[in-house]
């Protein structure tokens, strides 16, 4: 397994191209027919992808987290980004279209993961994280996640922001996940920018073009980096950084959290002044 160890906001601000790149981005997700699984120690959050041919069981190393199975003391949240496919959840199967979104509970011990066609296959995108109690099993779609429009034509930064996995709607213990997606013409996300203390945050960057990219903005508000990040490929946000990005082309992205609370609007807003 992949572990990431978490970095001091003085330590990164001396990292070259590649050592950031090693550090805070994801490159290989959606690759082979084992899931990907990153371990990170910012919240203990495990970030992975899964696109499977056939089934393929979501298991991990129980040495890396000292448990039986995956989520004996853990939770999961899921969002397809691929072909039509199907989660099976201690043999309980769950259709799963581009853009739904699934959160499972603490407790359930097999989830099998296909493609309803290998030639066009399903990406999961899932993000698991500590949990100390049982929230349901239950599935989002793309429609049921309430839509909030932010930003303006004039900013490039029109999009339209989907909370899948929150406190108003499917619960959790820890995560909060959801999805963003750009307006045609719209290439800036999250700017001005914000950190919180409270929270790390993962972003997962796609629907893009092969030759496009984003520039994704990290670092403390007055030391900022860029990653160079292409379809498919995710970052890891500390508590520190600031997470911005602005695009080559159009873009979706999915974000989500873990840490102290769940509070969306719980953030620090940085004035565009003492950006660096
Ligand atoms: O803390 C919240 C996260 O950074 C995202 O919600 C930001 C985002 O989707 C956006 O502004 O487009
Ligand atoms: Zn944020």
């Amino acid at each position: 397994m992949d572990i990431r160890h978490a970095i001091h906001p003085e330590h990164a601000a001396l990292l070259d191209t590649d050592e950031l790149r090693e550090h805070f981005l994801i490159e290989q997700l959606f690759s082979g027919d084992a899931p990907n699984l990153i371990y990170t120690f910012y919240d203990r959050l495990i970030i992975g992808g899964i696109k499977p041919s056939g089934p393929v069981e979501c298991a991990v190393d129980s040495a890396v987290i000292g448990a039986d199975y995956l989520l004996e003391r853990r939770e999961m949240g899921v969002i397809n980004i691929g072909g039509p496919g199907s989660i099976l959840v201690e043999g309980k199967k769950i259709a799963m279209a581009d853009r739904d979104g699934l959160y499972i509970g603490k407790g359930n011990r097999t989830m099998v993961f296909a493609s309803d066609d290998a030639a066009n296959p399903a990406r999961y995108y899932l993000l698991s994280a500590p949990a100390h109690n049982v929230y349901p099993t239950e599935k989002i779609t793309f429609a049921d996640a309430a839509p909030v429009e932010m930003g303006e034509m004039e900013k490039s930064n029109k999009r339209t922001i989907r909370k899948y996995i929150h406190p108003d709607g499917v619960k959790s213990c820890q995560l909060v996940m959801g999805m963003t997606t750009l307006e045609p013409g719209s290439v800036w996300n999250t700017m001005p920018p914000h950190s919180h203390q409270r929270r790390m945050e993962a972003y997962l960057y796609f629907n893009m073009k092969e030759e496009d990219f984003v520039f994704h903005f990290m670092g403390e508000a007055d030391q900022t980096r860029h990653l160079v990040v292409r379809e498919g490929q995710a970052v890891l946000s500390p508590s520190w950084s600031i997470h911005a990005g602005a695009g080559t082309g159009s873009y979706t992205f999915i974000w989500g959290m873990a840490g102290e609370n769940q509070a969306f609007t719980d953030m620090d807003h940085i004035p565009m002044s003492e950006i660096r």
